[in-house]
């Protein structure tokens, strides 16, 4: 009997053995065409460039520099393996304008699944960032676009101020330069504030209360959801269901908060109305299914905060540790505020629109440590790349961070250099489709004017009131999670300004 289950189990590991070799084979051939780099032996047969990408992530690097030393290695489009997967990348500004805007290839419902379903568990389900079909995600952008118009954000101008502030006046506290200061704890606490007030009017208050229910259960379902993209084989390790189980709690609790918020503001109840959790619950019971669906509506309440919060810190906290680094940039800084605001403390939309250098600056950030590295879209049809004919159903990786780091289309790419990004008088010195951070063509990111008007509206106050000093012992690198972010979280000291 027992001889019989070994048996049966050895024969379907042969077949899964002989299926996978065999769709391994057939998938090289297919990309036989396409540079790229070697594989190593039989393993490599297997495994691709599996062991090249976790010798980066071991030597603290991430996977964009292996990315940027490929195409340094190979040009601007070339293959890797990653098992029985091949993905084409490339940083041909053609083929990104195809990819991202002409052709709008959709997303891979396998990444963005794990986004909207992470452990078979509602989390962003089919909000605006992990929808996959394109019907459904147009309709809900069209919903969306309105609110964040240039012009409704101008009205919000003063939310923008008065939560930048709030930060202002925390650190004003911690500057007495010698209390360590995580300028992306602070920050990130901030951008929640920000979104929370503006997108649904709710006060958080995290700045000065980080652990209030939004700011902890927001950082904890983050936190669990990393761990799925580089664990992908948690779920088999018994050891790990505890985790599961705790995680999914947490995405139900944050999930609970959206809907009850939700529910608060269709009713309209929250101008100081108090109401008790276990009506507003029962009420909740009563709404859905009915010609609104709220649970479409947690999706998208979600989207936001994970889209908007830790891309709108992690870059602020890389511009912070630049700063840091090019005290001449600070005083160039420094001088285009004080000649636009003075004194002045509030900062009106028009004052945004004078501060150009402070743009450039933001720019730059973005072009040296965009928060989203890389985007992955799977093609629906045959493109042709430098001559390179690439099959439909391909996966394709653009990459903004290799862009911006690629020395034939930015001179002196290891270099902070804000006024790469002073146009001249042609508007040229940036190729087309070579930087892109927020993305491009349909599926662009819905917050870029909301995360550049909050990140101006701070590097301004910040420089116009601080003189900071980093703290040279901190890890200086960066880590990706699911997004690019300092290493240490820009750790430094802070006094209130001097000259
Ligand atoms: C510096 C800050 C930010 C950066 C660098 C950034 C970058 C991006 C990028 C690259 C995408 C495309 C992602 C993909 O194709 O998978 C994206 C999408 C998105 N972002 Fe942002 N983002 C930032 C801030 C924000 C903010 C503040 C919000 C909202 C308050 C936001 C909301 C979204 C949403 C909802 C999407 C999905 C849009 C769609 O597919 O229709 N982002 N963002």
């Amino acid at each position: 009997m027992l001889e019989n289950y070994i048996g049966i189990v050895i024969l379907i590991l042969l077949f899964f053995i002989v299926y996978k070799t065999y769709k391994i084979y057939v998938i090289r051939k297919k990309y036989g065409h396409i540079p790229g780099p070697k594989t190593n032996g039989l393993l490599g047969f297997y495994l691709g460039n599996l062991d090249e990408a976790l010798k980066y992530l071991k030597g603290g690097k991430i996977l964009a520099d292996m990315m940027l030393d490929l195409s340094k290695k190979h040009g601007s489009v070339f293959k890797f393996q990653i098992l029985d997967k091949i993905v084409v990348f490339t940083i041909n500004q053609n083929a990104v304008k195809e990819v991202l805007i002409t052709e709008n290839f959709p997303k891979i419902p396998e990444i963005y699944n794990q986004v909207g379903f992470p452990y078979n568990e509602r989390y962003l389900g089919n909000g605006l960032l992990s929808n996959t079909d394109s019907e459904s995600w147009k309709k809900r952008r069209n919903l969306f676009n309105n609110g964040f118009h240039r012009n409704i954000l101008m009205n919000s101008i003063e939310e923008f101020n008065t939560k930048v502030d709030s930060l202002l006046v925390r650190l004003r506290l911690l500057s007495d330069g010698c209390t360590k200061i995580t300028l992306f704890k602070e920050i990130n606490h901030m951008a929640l504030d920000v979104i929370a007030s503006i997108a649904f009017g709710m006060n958080t208050n995290s700045i000065n209360d980080p652990k209030n229910e939004l700011n902890h259960y927001v950082y904890e379902s983050l936190k669990g959801f990393y761990r799925q993209t580089f664990e992908p084989f948690i779920i088999y390790n018994p050891l790990e269901w505890k985790f599961l189980y705790n995680y999914k709690q947490i995405i139900r609790k944050l999930r609970d908060l959206g809907r009850k918020q939700i529910l608060k503001r269709i009713l309209n109840l929250q101008n100081g109305n108090y109401v008790a959790d276990d009506i507003l619950t029962n009420l909740l019971k009563n709404h859905v299914d009915e010609k609104f669906n709220v649970d479409n509506m947690v999706d998208d309440f979600l989207t936001f905060f994970v889209a908007g919060q830790e891309t709108t810190a992690n870059t602020l906290a890389f511009c912070m540790l630049e700063l840091g680094r090019n005290p001449h940039v600070v005083k160039k800084l420094r001088e285009e505020v004080d000649s636009v605001l003075g004194s002045k403390s509030y900062i009106s939309y028009e004052d945004v629109a004078k501060l150009t250098y402070t743009n450039c600056v933001y720019k730059e950030t973005l072009r040296m440590w965009p928060p989203i590295p890389e985007i992955a879209r799977i093609s629906d049809k045959e493109i042709e790349i430098n001559g390179l004919k690439i099959p439909p159903k391909t996966w394709i990786q653009v990459s903004t961070y290799v862009s911006g780091r690629y020395e034939e289309y930015f001179e002196e790419p290891e270099k902070f250099l804000p006024e790469r990004f002073l146009f001249n008088a042609e508007n040229t010195r940036i190729k087309n489709y070579t930087y892109f951070p927020f993305s491009l063509g349909a599926r662009n990111c819905i917050g870029q004017n909301f995360a550049q008007l909050v990140g101006k509206i701070f590097i301004a106050k910040f420089v116009q009131n601080f003189d900071m000093t980093l703290d040279w012992s901190q890890n200086l690198g960066v880590i990706q999670e699911a997004t690019l972010r300092p290493a240490d979280g820009t750790q430094c000291y802070l006094l209130p300004r001097k000259n």
